[in-house]
């Protein structure tokens, strides 16, 4: 059926927007299509009205095709959709005699503007959301502290509770992989909304600044780049290493910078590394970049890691053994987006199975990445820490001399060939003098025996395990 009445097509419309909102979530439908109006049905067109053209480029290139199809689900006799830029949609008044308008402005409009009182109505949007959604998890809330990030979280907290105070502006954030820039910035982002739901809060990724910098210049609009980022009260720029060797885009982002600092804006950049070592960014904006508060988030400690797991573990539907939390601490310790990638394939694992978690379960479903991070240890390298933590000579783990201050040693190292690589017995035997594989059989039965004894020997061997581990 064609929209009959501007009230019908104003409910048809609403249908389509409540629907296209269910699909994309919340966060994504109040960032970029929030700001739709519709103009009208335009024979087989339905026009859409945004203010800006980056809203128009970016709500056609993600969301075209299925504004499209949701609107043929509504209305079989509409086979496109077309938005156009319009800065200020027409005020209700205006609305009600839209059909009129149609005719005098020459637009053709088949059908009448819809009345805004049909529209779902929305809490209020800081302007400058357009850039790029935040990820609604990544809150304080969500952030666990522990030593190696207390200070980037104390620095992030406090940007957050009062935006460009002295001393914090720019707040620089730099550490390794994974390690929860990225979920700080977008925290910060958060609360200052939360704060003062007026101030425009921008993040972006490095790239993405980039790429719509390219964008601006292509179509010869930098004007609306520059208003709109300087316009926001907080700018955030994530991984700002991109733009080590891209001159043309550091020089805007300088000049950005220096008219938001002017104008007593917050910037919170972050980088994998720290301004002074940001090799291939000019030297004016490494300087600018540092002149605020340098925090650094510091690789993740075991405790951190494991509680961590712990929070993300109380969210899971199913039961995760601290047990299992434990090995997943212990083992994969490059960073956190691969702990949480660890444990949500456990639990989706568990839960598409219907078992239980269980540490023979983890080892199971997870062996390629316990695998990939155990350390390889070599034979040498045992022979070697051991030989040197029993002061005895390194030749002595091949030799035949069979004094105890020297035997012992060598079982010693004979057990952790066993414990720490893949090797056979036959072939450990054969890397420590020609020796049987029964000889590396009884070494490592005994070590384990006199672990089981002595509590300080065990301790040894644990310490010894350690330090070739790590
Ligand atoms: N302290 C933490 N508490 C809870 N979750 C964390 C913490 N640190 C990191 N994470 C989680 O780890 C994942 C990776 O974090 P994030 O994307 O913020 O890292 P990043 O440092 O920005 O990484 P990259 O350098 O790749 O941009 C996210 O899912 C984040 O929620």
């Amino acid at each position: 059926m064609p929209p009959q009445s501007s009230g019908e097509l104003a409910a048809g419309w609403a249908r389509i927007r409540g629907r296209l909102r269910e699909e994309v979530g919340e966060v994504e439908y109040r960032t970029w299509l929030r700001q739709m109006t519709l103009a009208g049905v335009e024979g087989e067109d339905a026009v859409i009205l945004l203010p800006t053209r980056f809203l128009r480029d970016w709500v056609n290139s993600h969301y075209g095709d299925r504004l499209r199809v949701l609107w043929q689900a509504e209305y079989p006799e509409v086979r496109r959709v077309e938005i156009r830029v319009s800065a200020t949609p027409p005020p209700e008044a205006v609305l009600a005699g839209a059909e009129e308008r149609a005719g005098v402005d020459g637009r053709g409009l088949a059908e009448p503007l819809a009345p805004r009182a049909a529209e779902p109505r929305m809490a209020p949007e800081p302007r400058s959301d357009w850039v790029v959604p935040l990820e609604a998890r990544f809150t304080f809330d969500t952030f666990v502290v522990g030593k190696p990030n207390e200070f980037a979280h104390a620095c992030a907290r406090r940007v957050s509770e009062k935006p460009a105070s002295p001393g914090f502006n720019p707040l620089f954030l730099y550490g390794g992989v994974g390690l929860g820039k990225t979920h700080l910035m977008h925290a910060t982002a958060w609360a200052i909304r939360a704060h003062d739901p007026q101030r425009t809060v921008a993040y972006m990724s490095a790239e993405k600044f980039m790429y719509r910098f390219i964008a601006a210049l292509r179509s010869q609009n930098t004007m609306e780049f520059k208003e709109t980022l300087r316009a926001v009260d907080v700018l955030m720029i994530d991984d700002l290493q991109f733009l080590i060797g891209k001159d043309n885009t550091q020089e805007e982002f300088f000049h950005t910078f220096n008219a938001l600092v002017d104008q007593g804006k917050q910037i919170i950049v972050s980088s994998d590394k720290s301004p002074s070592d940001l090799a291939g960014i000019e030297d004016r904006l490494r300087t600018r970049l540092g002149c605020g508060m340098v925090a650094d988030i510091h690789a993740t400690t075991y405790e951190l890691r494991l509680s961590i797991l712990q929070a993300k573990a109380a969210t899971a539907q199913v039961v995760v053994p601290p047990k299992v939390l434990e090995l997943l601490a212990n083992k994969i310790t490059t960073n956190v987006r691969e702990l949480e990638g660890a444990l949500n394939r456990l639990v989706a694992h568990a839960n598409l199975f219907g078992r239980p978690i269980t540490i023979d379960s983890a080892h199971e479903v997870l062996h390629d990445v316990l695998r990939a991070h155990e350390k390889r240890v070599s034979i040498e390298e045992i022979q070697k820490k051991v030989a040197e933590h029993y002061n005895i000579r390194l030749t002595d783990m091949s030799s035949a001399r069979r004094a105890r201050n020297v035997a012992r040693p060598r079982q010693v190292a004979m057990y952790l060939a066993k414990q720490l690589t893949q090797r056979s017995l036959p072939e450990i035997g054969r890397r420590f003098g020609n020796r049987d594989h029964t000889t590396v059989m009884h070494a490592v039965s005994r070590i384990a025996e006199l672990m089981e004894a002595d509590a300080g020997f065990a301790e040894d061997v644990a310490l010894l395990r350690k330090m070739l581990e790590t």
